[in-house]
């Protein structure tokens, strides 16, 4: 699979994200439960610094809750604070003010310890794109934020959101481009629907989530697909589904590609169970701001 990258999108995002950093107290970075590595933007340690900052686990309704508790447990064991959320639904984004508040406990207690009364805290969302920064902006407004969008030639100024009298948030997110060496961090980025589908390859995202699946969620595949075993070869099993199906063309031949797109579509819309396609486990090197090397 070959997704193009553009550093320049990189580098533009990276100034601009500069920029708003120096007018925030911390960075709420948005992932998707389901990847939440292969969601992150390895640079985005490089690019925040020491600002402290809030892991929002996004779409945790489409996750798998107990590999949502693993993943907690591991950032938490690198002293990353990670937040379930739904933003959709708005399940979870009430905790935000509060962990923001403890996050930054200390700044918030030198300030009353000088008789200053802190001001709220002010934070800045950022993700890659289609995580849902805008879902949870506007969920956090209570309101819907128009979409600004890049319209060259017009500058707008920058509007703070108020959420409550604690905290308040730049309107306009900060957008990261996935990018990756690995090839599957591209596969389960592609899978979730994170990459235009033009792009996309169906076949070889089916044959990676059913090779996924059946090593990790097999009963889900036995029992959406009504299977009576599970092919060790990932294209005997796209084929088993695709009779179970009726995907025939004619002469009989299987339609592996009329398959492979509702196997994904199914995975997107949940059919197949909630899923997360990565665990801690996956990762072995894991670099951090606050991990000396
Ligand atoms: N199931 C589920 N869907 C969500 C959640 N949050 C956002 N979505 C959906 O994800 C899609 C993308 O959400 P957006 O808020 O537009 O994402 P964004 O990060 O602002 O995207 P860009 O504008 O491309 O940068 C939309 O269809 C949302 O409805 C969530 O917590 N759960």
């Amino acid at each position: 699979m070959t997704i193009q990258w553009y550093p320049g999108h990189m580098a533009k995002a990276k100034r601009e994200m500069t920029e708003k950093l120096k007018m925030i107290d911390a960075v709420f970075e948005l992932v998707d439960a389901r990847i939440p590595m292969s969601s992150r933007n390895p640079m985005i340690d490089e690019i925040i610094g020491d600002k402290p900052r809030l892991l929002l686990l996004n779409k945790s309704d489409m996750a798998d809750p107990k590999m949502t508790k693993e993943w907690q447990d591991f950032f938490s064991s690198i002293s990353i604070s990670a937040i379930p959320l739904n933003s959709q639904k708005g399940t979870g984004v009430q905790s935000i003010t509060t962990a923001a508040q403890q996050l930054l406990k200390e700044k918030l207690d030198k300030m009353r310890a000088k008789g200053m009364n802190p001001r709220a805290i002010r934070g800045l969302i950022v993700g890659i794109p289609n995580v849902g920064k805008s879902t949870l902006i506007n969920r956090l407004a209570n309101k819907k934020i128009a979409k600004t969008g890049d319209r060259p030639g017009i500058t707008k100024q920058q509007q703070w959101i108020k959420v409550g009298k604690a905290l308040e948030l730049l309107d306009t997110p900060g957008i990261l481009w996935p990018k990756f060496e690995e090839p599957v961090t591209g596969l389960r980025l592609a899978v979730t629907g994170a990459i235009k589908d033009e792009l996309l390859d169906f076949q070889e995202l089916a044959l990676f989530l059913l090779t996924y699946l059946r090593e990790n969620y097999p009963e889900n595949l036995l029992h959406r697909y009504h299977l009576d075993e599970l092919h060790e070869n990932p294209l005997d099993l796209l084929e088993a589904i695709a009779k179970k199906r009726g995907f025939l063309m004619s002469g009989g031949m299987i339609d592996y590609d009329r398959c492979a797109e509702m196997l994904l579509r199914e995975y997107r819309t949940e059919k197949l169970g909630k899923i997360t396609l990565e665990r801690p486990g996956d990762f072995y090197v894991f670099k951090h701001a606050n991990t000396k090397d």
